[in-house]
């Protein structure tokens, strides 16, 4: 007996030093605190990055070979987890090493930085980057191609000889290939392989795009805009992290010297990523991108389907896609090397990702410029008031633009005063607009009305008994919308027909609409210029991006005369033939208790207004407005952006307010409102407090309930020298919530709702 154990535990030894199976920690695409531990398979040496399939439960799963990061700023890393390292007894087997390009070290520690940063399980944020080929994870392939010497005693037959005789052309081919033009089976291939009479080959993803050529077709600058080129180039050439910001009235050429830092990197070998705020904006981009470069840029988003979304996620790993562009998500792709992102219209909301990880994709991108050591450029006729602070401290290099390109002036703006001249009962436009927009059809120029929000009218109202038609699940009015005969909440999927009869009163026809939508004033001015020819732009009419390109070359082709939109037609288009610029409602956005509310509205219709005479002919912009005083209007009045900032900054220094201080929300919600507020006010009660620590809260949500759950938020807000993470944490702990109860936690809010 005893010899029998002696033997075994030598032979246990044995095996040990023959084979040391590896600990590594696998981060898994789920909400789980960190990586989980496994056993490298005894033959295969793993190494962090590696993507691997591991046992979870009954099921595999997709993971990434993890370590923990050490170089977190101490303000950032989540406190350590005591964990029992010496036991391997219990672990698993990690299943299989995928044949796919290992996560880089830098890509590795931004998803960690991003997950400490907005508190967020650090497997969602990998899951960005993995979701991608989670879908059929598949290499390119194998392909074959006979063996140098075929083995003297293969059998042959008819079927074994059409594959050797396809394959001997010399090109390698998958098994799918071969099958396809041969018509014989996968496992003739097989037993041909097994036989050794083929070799493998390690097929390359095919590329989705091809190489840029930097020299394609150089551009004529202006003086001002050869010297930002210059600048730009020389940080670019120079490498290293910086971010400059490049700022320049609307049509200054911005995009065409951000595309000549783009040439710089292509020469240095190195791959550029763009980001813009919509998917929608790249047709058009892609356009000047090809007019520079003679090709198409690879492009990433939902859109494109599987097949083209691996191969550029292939591309981007492997180098191949010099340059590519995207919205936020693209930001988590795994570049080779990185060597310059440009963040377009970089004051835009849109950058920050409200659902799943809430982060911002602008201020992300930094970081992971940061990480990899590239320049960043922030793109904005109407910077933020952060990146600004950023430029004043001198952490942000400055780059200004101040006059539009070719000489086409700034378009002349003008308030209609609502209150004096009012529109017709039941009409929208007012007489003087009205007569702006006939002159300019007049002249064969074309005319945009621009209203930012989606539909016929955001109320519909019982006249006999006041009835407000609400949606069942959130609190929000019901907006009409009238082609399709709905009415729809905006905040979640609810539509329902619209009634004939007052669901509270049951008197019938007393149901009325209030207020425009687009839809609106697209029925107006088709009763007021019955001959022009009309283009809708919005979210709900140009629903991809092919949709958006037909529109876009219809305006071009002055196919157009009167474009009427909601905020889609704010960014960044070209329209050489619009001259005029209507504001429907300019006030709406600043009412609301929104931190940025006037920043916001100001940034959004000078857009707007910066697409009128971006060419030769002079562009004009009216204003409507119930509150002509209002420091917003006089700023577009009198295009006083500086000092606009400037107000901006003095109302937010006192009280820190971003970027002076810090905030982060937390929203509580849950099906059952008792338990929301139960919940909410423990954080309540728990509130951290000390110098320069302040909570505000827990109040209701402005949307106090949104698809059925009751919402609570609370606001934490410190001086900018306090990290909020490390508070936060503590805070969490604190309080040990219901099962049904969801926290979310926004840092950097920007919605307030
Ligand atoms: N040096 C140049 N040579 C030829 N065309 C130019 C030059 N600079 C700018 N343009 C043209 O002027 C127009 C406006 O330029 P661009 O779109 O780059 O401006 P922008 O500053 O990015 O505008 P916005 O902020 O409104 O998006 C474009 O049609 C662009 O091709
Ligand atoms: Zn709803």
């Amino acid at each position: 007996m005893k010899s029998a154990s002696l033997f075994s535990t030598l032979s246990e030894t044995l095996a040990d030093v023959a084979q040391p199976q590896q600990r590594v920690s696998v981060l898994l695409p789920m909400p789980f605190k960190g990586p989980f531990d496994y056993l490298s398979p005894p033959d295969i040496t793993l190494n962090p990055g590696d993507i691997v399939l591991v046992p979870l439960g009954r099921r595999q799963k997709t993971g990434v070979v993890w370590e923990t990061s050490s170089d977190l700023p101490p303000d950032l890393a989540p406190p350590a987890e005591q964990k029992d390292r010496t036991d391997t007894s219990r672990l698993k087997e990690v299943a299989e090493l995928l044949e796919l390009p290992p996560l880089s070290a830098d890509l590795r520690r931004f998803i960690d930085w991003v997950a400490a940063y907005t508190l967020t399980p650090p497997g969602m944020v990998m899951a960005m980057t993995l979701r991608l080929h989670m879908h059929g994870v598949t290499s390119a392939g194998t392909g074959w191609l006979p063996a140098d010497t075929i083995p003297a005693d293969l059998r042959m037959t008819p079927a074994r000889q059409k594959v050797l005789d396809l394959l001997r052309k010399g090109l390698p081919q998958t098994t799918t290939d071969i099958s396809a033009a041969t018509g014989v089976s996968a496992g003739v291939v097989k037993g041909l392989a097994d036989a050794r009479a083929l070799r493998a080959i390690k097929l390359e993803p095919e590329c989705p795009v091809e190489a840029p050529d930097p020299g394609y077709r150089l551009p004529v600058l202006e003086a001002e805009q050869a010297r930002a080129t210059t600048a730009l180039r020389q940080s670019v050439e120079k490498g290293g992290f910086s971010v400059t910001l490049l700022e320049g009235v609307t049509g200054s050429g911005k995009t065409e010297i951000y595309l000549e830092a783009i040439a710089a990197c292509i020469e240095q070998g190195k791959q550029a990523l763009i980001l813009l705020p919509e998917i929608a904006l790249s047709a058009q981009w892609t356009e000047r991108f090809i007019r520079r470069f003679g090709v198409a840029p690879a492009i990433w988003h939902s859109d494109t389907g599987q097949r083209m979304r691996r191969l550029t996620w292939h591309a981007t790993a492997n180098g191949n896609a010099s340059v590519v562009v995207g919205a936020r998500s693209a930001l988590f792709l795994p570049f080779e090397k990185l060597g310059l992102i440009v963040i377009d219209e970089e004051h835009e909301t849109l950058y920050k990702q409200e659902e799943g990880v809430i982060y911002n994709a602008r201020d992300m991108a930094i970081v992971r410029a940061r990480l990899v050591q590239c320049p960043t450029v922030l793109v904005s006729a109407t910077p933020s008031l952060e990146t600004l602070v950023n430029v004043q401290s001198g952490r942000y290099r400055h780059l200004m633009l101040p006059s539009r390109h070719g000489g086409a002036t700034m378009p002349e703006t003008r308030i209609i005063d609502m209150r004096v001249h009012p529109p017709e009962r039941g009409r929208f436009i007012s007489p003087a607009l009205t007569e702006e927009l006939s002159a300019t059809l007049a002249r064969q120029e074309q005319a945009m009305l621009f209203l930012n929000r989606r539909g016929y009218a955001p109320l519909t109202l019982c006249r006999a008994c006041g009835h407000r038609m609400e949606c069942p699940h959130c609190t929000a009015w019901l907006v009409e919308h009238r082609a399709r005969k709905r009415l729809c909440c905006h905040y979640c999927e609810y539509f329902e027909p619209v009634p004939v009869t007052c669901p509270a009163c049951h008197e019938e026809n007393t149901l009325t609409s209030i207020g425009p939508g687009i839809e609106r004033i697209t029925e107006e001015a088709h009763e007021l210029f019955p001959d022009a020819r009309i283009l809708v732009m919005a979210s709900d009419t140009l629903t991809s991006p092919t949709a958006i390109t037909e529109a876009v070359t219809r305006i071009s082709n002055r196919e157009i005369d009167l474009i009427i939109g909601t905020q889609v037609v704010a960014k960044g288009w070209h329209f050489p033939y619009l001259t005029l610029v209507g504001i429907v409602d300019a006030d709406l956005g600043l009412s609301g208790g929104d931190l940025r509310a006037g920043e916001r509205t100001f940034q959004l219709l000078h857009q707007v207004a910066g697409r009128a005479g971006r060419a030769s002919a002079p562009g004009r912009v009216l204003l409507q407005s119930y509150t002509p005083e209002h420091p917003v209007m006089s700023a577009l009045l009198s295009g006083s952006q500086d000092r606009f900032m400037a107000q901006e900054a003095m109302q937010r220094q006192p009280g820190f307010w971003p970027p002076y201080g810090r905030l982060a929300a937390l929203i509580i919600s849950c099906e059952d409102a008792a338990k929301a507020d139960a919940v909410a006010n423990a954080f309540g009660r728990m509130a951290p407090y000390g110098e320069g620590i302040q909570v505000l809260g827990p109040t209701p949500a402005p949307v106090a309930v949104l698809r059925n759950r009751h919402r609570r938020r609370l606001l934490l807000r410190t001086k900018r020298t306090i990290a909020l993470q490390p508070i936060l944490h503590r805070w969490l702990d604190m309080v040990k919530p219901d099962r049904n109860v969801r926290i979310d936690i926004d840092i950097d809010p920007v919605s307030f709702l």
